[in-house]
């Protein structure tokens, strides 16, 4: 096995690639243009261009050690990730990058529709889109190509795809969350978990082994991150030591690290759900909610709303910002939506409840198996949970 260090090594000695600016340019010369930013701004300009830029010119620029790669990063901290888990997410990150600039795309217009695919009983708004299903291609296709992933199960598929009898992972994912948005551009999200492959049960026929390394337990998760599209392309992660996310710097096509061990406030000022559902929920969900909102619970503010209607911009904003997002009717999925986040969630300080229990402690027994989820700051978490019947039973169906 390639030690980690030759890996880092190698990968680094990549040729540089091409940069918005000239290699000879410096930026940190034209202050007098751009005097009115803050000094992070032109601080993490300036290093992009000088790091890239070794032995020339650059050394007048201001250097500023503090931005890496994810590679770099591991490198420099001292993470314990494998070189195998690495190479993975070199392919995940290049996946990432295609799907981003799809979503981004003058051509997808159509692609966000829904097309006619019997997927067991969804409804017609979760019928896989275009989007949707070139997405999950993307992504299996950079599975394959790592040699890294034994199997992947996805939302997009019925069943796990068995890939490579040695793969040391299982892939689980949502290749596009929220994808109905992208007609009006609204953010959209791709979720992924990474386990080891359960050398133990290799023997079985691959029908069952695959579906049950897809059914791991959410506490055995060695990795797990979303990325968010939206105005910046953003790879939130974590490897068990704490949640990181990295900012897709698009001139250069590296996702570069922009929030280091993030911590979610204990405690936030913001609830996140669709809130048309009131007369659906159960009577603790609304006292909660009415209870916040009024400013009278155990935090004495006033709490807003904020809802996108997109998993992984609503999580991204609450592990930023706090508060609670949810979704309190059977709908999102256990194995490849409320584990992942829930993993980074509490790899941030925060945590994954179905209202009643921790989610990392269900057990999923089906790969598709929905359930109510609530994320967030840990107070906050606490007290909705402390209502009691928070899970909403209603669940018509909804068209829109
Ligand atoms: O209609 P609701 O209950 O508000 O559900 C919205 C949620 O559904 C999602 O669109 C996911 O649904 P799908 O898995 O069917 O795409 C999330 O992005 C969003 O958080």
């Amino acid at each position: 096995m390639q030690s980690s260090s030759a890996f880092l090594k190698h990968s680094l000695n990549f040729p540089p690639r091409l940069h918005l600016f000239p290699p000879n340019t410096c930026l940190g010369q034209r202050k007098s243009k751009m005097a009115s930013l803050p000094p992070s701004f032109l601080g993490g300009l300036n290093l992009r261009v000088s790091a890239k830029m070794s032995g020339d010119a650059s050394s007048d620029c201001n250097n500023n050690s503090g931005f890496s790669t994810l590679k770099e990063y591991v490198g420099k901290t001292g993470l314990n990730v494998s070189d195998d888990l690495l190479i993975l997410f070199d392919h995940l990150e290049y996946a990432f990058k295609r799907i981003a600039a799809l979503v981004a795309s003058p051509f997808n217009s159509t692609l966000g529709k829904n097309v006619s695919v019997a997927v067991g009983s969804d409804s017609e708004r979760d019928k896989p889109k275009p989007l949707d299903i070139v997405s999950n291609e993307i992504i299996l296709s950079c599975l394959r190509s790592s040699g890294k992933v034994a199997v992947m199960a996805s939302e997009e598929d019925d069943l796990p795809v068995w890939i490579t009898d040695d793969g040391p992972f299982a892939v689980v994912t949502d290749p596009l969350d929220g994808s109905r948005n992208i007609g009006a551009s609204i953010p959209t999200g791709t979720i992924f978990g990474i386990y080891k492959r359960l050398v133990e049960i290799d023997h079985l026929p691959v029908d069952e082994k695959a579906m049950l390394n897809s059914l791991q337990s959410g506490t055995r998760l060695v990795a797990a991150g979303y990325v968010l599209y939206s105005s910046a392309t953003i790879l939130c992660t974590s490897f068990g030591t704490g949640t990181h996310a990295f900012t897709l710097d698009r001139s250069t096509g590296d996702f570069i690290l922009t929030h280091p061990n993030i911590k979610i406030p204990p405690r936030g000022q913001i609830y996140s759900v669709n809130d048309a559902r009131y007369f659906d929920w159960p009577e603790g969900l609304r006292q909660y909610i009415d209870t916040v909102r009024q400013g009278k619970g155990k935090y004495p503010k006033k709490y807003s709303a904020r809802y996108i209607c997109s998993l992984v911009a609503d999580f991204h904003r609450t592990l930023l910002y706090g508060g609670v997002a949810m979704n309190p009717r059977d709908h999102l999925r256990l194995v490849y939506e409320a584990n992942p986040l829930s993993f980074l969630a509490e790899q941030a300080g925060g945590k994954g409840s179905d209202g009643k229990s921790k989610i990392l402690s269900i057990q999923p027994v089906k790969l598709h198996q929905r359930l109510p989820l609530f994320l967030g700051s840990p107070e906050d978490i606490d007290e909705l949970e402390s209502y009691g019947d928070v899970q909403q039973k209603v669940n018509p169906g909804y068209e829109v």
